[in-house]
């Protein structure tokens, strides 16, 4: 299968998280809880390019066999982008948004009784 980076980075929460490393798309979804170097690490990269990433840690050569058992299949087109917006980076920002709407309507209605 051939995969885009658009449909790479659907996957990026901690129950289907797709990993795309030297032009290959890795399912890690399974491997989270397994991965010596921890989860966090693996979803740091959750939908997105974690070609350097990996380079960077050095892994073994028992790294790189482990990694055919996920291999899902490969990258067409460009690479997505380094890090992706997760799940719940989205949610968090979402509700500092709502909580910002209600501050600035809190602000507003403060200034009104004040000045008005
Ligand atoms: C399918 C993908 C991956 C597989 C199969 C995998 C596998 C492994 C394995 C087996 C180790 C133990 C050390 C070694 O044998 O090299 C390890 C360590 C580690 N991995 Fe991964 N890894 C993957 C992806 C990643 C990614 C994307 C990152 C992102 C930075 C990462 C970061 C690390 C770190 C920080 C360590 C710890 C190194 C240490 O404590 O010495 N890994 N990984």
């Amino acid at each position: 299968m051939k995969y885009t980076a658009k449909e790479i980075n659907q996957h990026c929460t901690h129950n289907d998280v797709w990993i795309c490393i030297e032009g290959k798309v890795y399912d890690v979804t399974k491997f989270l809880e397994d991965h010596p170097g921890g989860q966090e690490t693996l979803m740091d990269n959750a939908g997105g390019d974690a070609t350097s990433n990996f380079q960077d840690v050095g892994h073994s050569e028992d790294a790189r066999e482990l990694m055919k058992k996920y291999e899902i299949g490969e990258l067409e087109g460009p690479p997505p982008d380094k890090y992706v917006k997760r799940d719940p980076i989205v949610q968090q920002s979402s509700n500092t948004q709502g909580f910002g709407v209600l501050a600035i309507a809190a602000v507003g209605f403060a200034a009104y009784l004040y000045f008005g």
